[in-house]
């Protein structure tokens, strides 16, 4: 899980024992608080000199209690009026995920049997993407695991060091190395892409951190043709339609599915949605836009939610007389949830006849009754009541305040309904859920840990990168990020109508292999 999910799951289970003086309501709702907020506040507390964005990393890294760890009065007074505004918002409590790491991190030093049960349960903690690792988050597992017999493995890579700008540690392995007595272990071997491309990859590499080590390709090369290009487009309507036009092809020459053609933006995903979605649809193709809220919730969150995992398999068994795989989904996921050991032959014997009995009931209901809204907000009421909405609630604490459970079961319902729009059969409206068949759509920022056969970037120029410069290691990360994601091709996209092309780049990409291809000619026979 994210350190915002652990961190709430932990503030959720145990916000009682958060002392007193700072322990949030219980039906706290979270807050996203931007720059703005932050000016307001301080302008309103009479002091416009401080700097927002240092006012929030303060937020960010101060321990609770302030009373005790704040030196300077003023400092002390303004933090503790921020918590205090938050607390009292008009509508309830609103406390942001910096304020929720804070009140763990508090809670865990002031609970020891709180911290001891932690320990216990995890005597493996795994760190992923730890370059991006902020310092709050970092003296949280220092403050939960540090002198604990638990075994630590931190992986990342410096190259792909992306959140600086939201408080990403600078040094975080050398911290790491240092604080936890860790051995260091280089990963030279790259099983995702192919010679070609990872040749490519060293090169931008190289350009971050001089001293890289060289890394062995493992991948296999799968395709024919260019596997990396810089596409170069005259206008908009050119770009768009051309991209289409060649994500049709290969997917009707079955080179590729469409969920394997990742677009990839560097931000404003909904914008680009709307300028290449319909040109897409007009070709038969669905772009899914991951970023896209449905409700309160990014569609890209709401499928790994617990409730879409237990509920889809589900809805699945309904919709095809053979699944084997949902079968043991749904099976795995009520056994956890009714805590069933999977030794328990009866119990399993039971589960399995009502899971049976269930889905021929859905099935009744796919089959006899219209495809439309009304069956399908049917049919998900009658799922979550065969699971059991207190028990599901009870499973997972992220649940427990109603907020949280009706962001996610609105978000499933939203997203549910759209994808009866048009759909053939109900497997069909499951697809478009799981985005099935559809042309995924994200920022890098979101695409960090994904892979995928072949990437688009769209916004290659320097009206998109205004910031990109051989010295601003951060963007250039992005960019190392972006190309990183490819197994098979990497194509960037730059249209002289968005911008100029980005000089020392492409000099520096042509020569390490990136083609440089005419828009108009990247359907080529
Ligand atoms: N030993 C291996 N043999 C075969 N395939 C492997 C092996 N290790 C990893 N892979 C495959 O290589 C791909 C990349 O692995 P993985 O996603 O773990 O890399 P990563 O280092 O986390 O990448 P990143 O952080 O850049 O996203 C995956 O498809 C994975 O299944």
């Amino acid at each position: 899980m994210t350190f915002d999910a652990f961190t709430k799951h932990m503030l959720d289970h145990f916000r009682l024992a958060i002392p007193n003086a700072y322990r949030p309501p219980i039906d706290y709702s979270i807050a996203f608080p931007t720059r703005r907020d932050f000016d307001l506040f301080l302008k309103r507390h009479g002091r416009p000199d401080v700097s927002s964005d240092r006012f929030e990393q303060a937020i960010a890294r101060t321990p609770l209690p302030f009373e005790k760890t704040v030196e300077k009065l003023c400092t002390r007074e303004l933090l503790r009026a921020y918590w205090d505004d938050q607390y009292a918002m008009p509508d309830g409590a609103l406390v942001s995920f910096a304020m929720i790491n804070r009140l763990v991190d508090y809670m865990l030093r002031s609970n020891s049997r709180i911290k001891r049960a932690l320990r216990l349960t995890y005597p493996f903690v795994f760190l992923d993407e730890f370059q991006d690792t902020t310092y709050a988050q970092y003296s949280l597992v220092n403050t939960a695991f540090r002198g604990s017999r638990s075994i630590f493995t931190a992986v990342g890579d410096d190259k792909q060091r992306i959140m600086g700008w939201a408080g990403a540690m600078n040094n975080a392995f050398d911290e790491f190395v240092d604080g936890f007595n860790a051995v260091r272990h280089a990963l030279l071997r790259n099983w995702r892409s192919h010679e070609a491309l990872v040749g490519i990859q060293q090169v931008i590499a190289r350009q971050i951190d001089p001293d890289v080590e060289e890394v062995e390709a493992r991948g296999q090369l799968e395709v024919d043709g260019a596997t990396a290009a810089i596409w170069r487009f005259d206008n908009r309507e050119q770009e768009t339609q051309m991209i289409a036009r060649w994500i049709r092809r290969e997917v009707d020459e079955g080179r590729v599915a469409p969920h394997n053609v990742a677009i990839l933006v560097r931000m404003r995903a909904n914008s680009v949605e709307d300028e290449l979605a319909p040109v897409l649809r007009d070709h038969g193709l669905t772009l899914r836009n991951l970023a896209r809220n449905v409700g309160e919730i990014a569609i890209q969150d709401l499928l790994v939610e617990p409730l879409t995992e237990v509920i889809l398999p589900l809805l699945r068994l309904g919709a095809s007389a053979r699944a084997p795989e949902a079968w043991s989904a749904a099976q795995d996921r009520l056994q956890a949830l009714a805590n069933v050991s999977s030794d328990d032959e009866t119990v399993q014997e039971r589960l399995q006849r009502e899971i049976g009995e269930f889905s021929r009931n859905l099935r009744q209901i796919m089959r006899d009754e219209p495809l439309d809204t009304a069956v399908a907000n049917r049919l998900f009421a009658q799922t979550l009541d065969f699971v059991g909405v207190e028990r599901l609630r009870q499973a997972y604490p992220e649940y427990r305040r109603d907020a949280d459970f009706q962001r996610v079961h609105n978000g499933f319902r939203i997203l549910l309904r759209d994808c009866v729009e048009n759909a053939v059969n109900w497997n069909d409206v499951l697809d478009r859920f799981e985005g099935k068949n559809q042309i995924p759509l994200m920022t890098i920022h979101k695409s960090k840990g994904l892979e995928f056969h072949t990437v688009i970037f769209f916004g290659l120029d320097a009206q998109t990168w205004w910031s990109l410069s051989p010295e601003r290691n951060e963007e250039l990360n992005s960019f190392f990020v972006a190309f990183t994601r490819a197994m098979q091709r990497a194509f960037f996209a730059c249209c002289s109508e968005r911008g100029k092309p980005i000089g020392w780049l492409e000099k520096l990409l042509l020569p390490a292999g990136v083609k440089q291809v005419d828009g108009v000619d990247i359907i080529t026979p």
